[in-house]
């Protein structure tokens, strides 16, 4: 098959890890008979120091006339101050709109070589394989009116947090979709002891999963899930949830897995291209340094693979390497135990990249 791959690196380690989610996607286009073309384009600060703005129209462009889009990170300290419209992280919530990109798929998997380095109990997150399904592109991080004011003297500052019926049936549906190819139960978690989008959120639930007979519905109070993960992670398959509630429990959950450097993420919309990008951001304190965990960026790729190209074999030899990597003891600093060998972000893709040769 012949793809084309819009490749947006960012900031920070964001250009680091993408390099070795490339240096592996060539080895599978080799391996497999695929040709697989990138274009690079600009976004986050990356952007705004060349183009002046966080996403460029010509990014815009090549993502929409691309296959599947490969995102790195963005952000950093170096735009901290900048005023809103001009943070790199306005480009990549304008970019999810852009693409329409409503489903953020996070599954958290519980990888048996590094149960040590979890901040759990092996017994409590060896039965670990849940599946976050957060909403990507409305409530809190998209509403209107949203800004600061100061009216006499007063200062304040508003963000609006406002869903559709409609965005909120799609995405609730989509998680019963995959639910009922798992293990056939959805929480859904909201605030509606408090907040009325919560409210209709979980009679939205309840409507959508009249279709769904065979898939059990639980809701739950997002303060309590946030509990239960770390009590009993393995009662949960499918989690939907809101934006902010999906990008919060989401980092918590990386801990099951043992660092948020190694959970992968793909965003899903109706029709056009998805999005790729590991859970986590910039890393500034680490970035330049050939430190960060590549792991996170390469399993995104795998699931741009199987999501985006049907590409379920190439996808599954990915994620296989990577389980060899582990196996063979190599580890990168966030992920290091005693015992292990500490690699470098480069060291660790070649280690990949020797797996899925072999
Ligand atoms: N999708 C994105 O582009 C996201 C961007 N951000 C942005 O990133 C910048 C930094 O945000 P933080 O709150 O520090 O979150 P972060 O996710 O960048 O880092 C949190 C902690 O995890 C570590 N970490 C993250 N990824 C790692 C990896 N691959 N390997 C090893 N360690 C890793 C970092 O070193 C840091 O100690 C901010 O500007 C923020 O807005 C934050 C989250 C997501
Ligand atoms: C710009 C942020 C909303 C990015 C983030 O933290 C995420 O998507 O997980
Ligand atoms: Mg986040």
């Amino acid at each position: 098959m012949h793809k084309k791959i819009a490749v947006l690196p960012g900031d920070g380690i964001g250009r680091e890890i993408m390099d070795g989610a490339i240096k592996v996607l060539d080895v599978v286009a080799r391996h497999f008979g695929h040709q697989f073309d990138y274009e690079f384009a600009l976004i986050g600060g990356d952007a705004i120091d060349q183009e002046g703005t966080p996403l460029p129209e010509n990014t815009i462009k090549v993502c929409k006339t691309s296959d599947a889009v490969l995102l790195g990170a963005v952000g950093g300290p170096k735009w901290d101050q900048n005023p809103s419209h001009l943070r790199p992280e306005k480009g990549l919530l304008g970019l999810r709109k852009e693409l329409g990109v409503f489903a953020n798929l996070r599954p958290v998997t519980c990888f048996p070589d590094l149960a040590e380095a979890s901040t759990l109990k092996m017994e409590i997150i060896k039965e670990v394989d849940l599946m976050i399904v957060r909403e990507l592109t409305g409530g809190l991080y998209f509403g209107e009116p949203k800004g600061r004011q100061n009216e006499n003297g007063e200062e304040s500052a508003v963000d609006t947090l406002f869903y559709t019926r409609r965005e909120m049936e799609r995405i609730i549906r989509k998680a019963f979709e995959l639910a009922e190819v798992r293990r056939k139960k959805v929480t859904s978690v909201d605030k509606a002891n408090v907040l009325e989008t919560s409210k209709l959120w979980r009679e939205v639930a309840e409507e959508v999963s009249k279709d769904f007979p065979e898939v059990k519905l639980e809701h739950m109070l997002v303060d309590n899930a946030a509990m239960q993960l770390i009590r009993n992670p393995a009662q949960f398959d499918v989690i939907v949830t809101e934006n902010m509630f999906g990008d919060i429990l989401s980092d918590e959950a990386s801990m099951l897995t043992g660092s948020l450097g190694m959970l992968a993420s793909a965003s899903l919309s109706d029709d056009g291209p998805g999005l790729y990008e590991p859970v986590h951001g910039s890393a500034p304190d680490i970035a330049g340094q050939n430190k960060a965990n590549p792991l996170a960026m390469i399993l995104s790729a795998a699931l741009m693979l199987k999501y985006s190209f049907s590409m379920n074999q190439e996808a599954c030899a990915v994620e296989e390497a990577v389980q060899q990597v582990l196996k063979g003891g190599y580890r990168t600093g966030d992920i290091a135990q005693e015992g292990t060998t500490i690699l470098s972000t480069d060291e660790m893709t070649q280690k990949v990249v020797e797996y899925l040769e072999t």
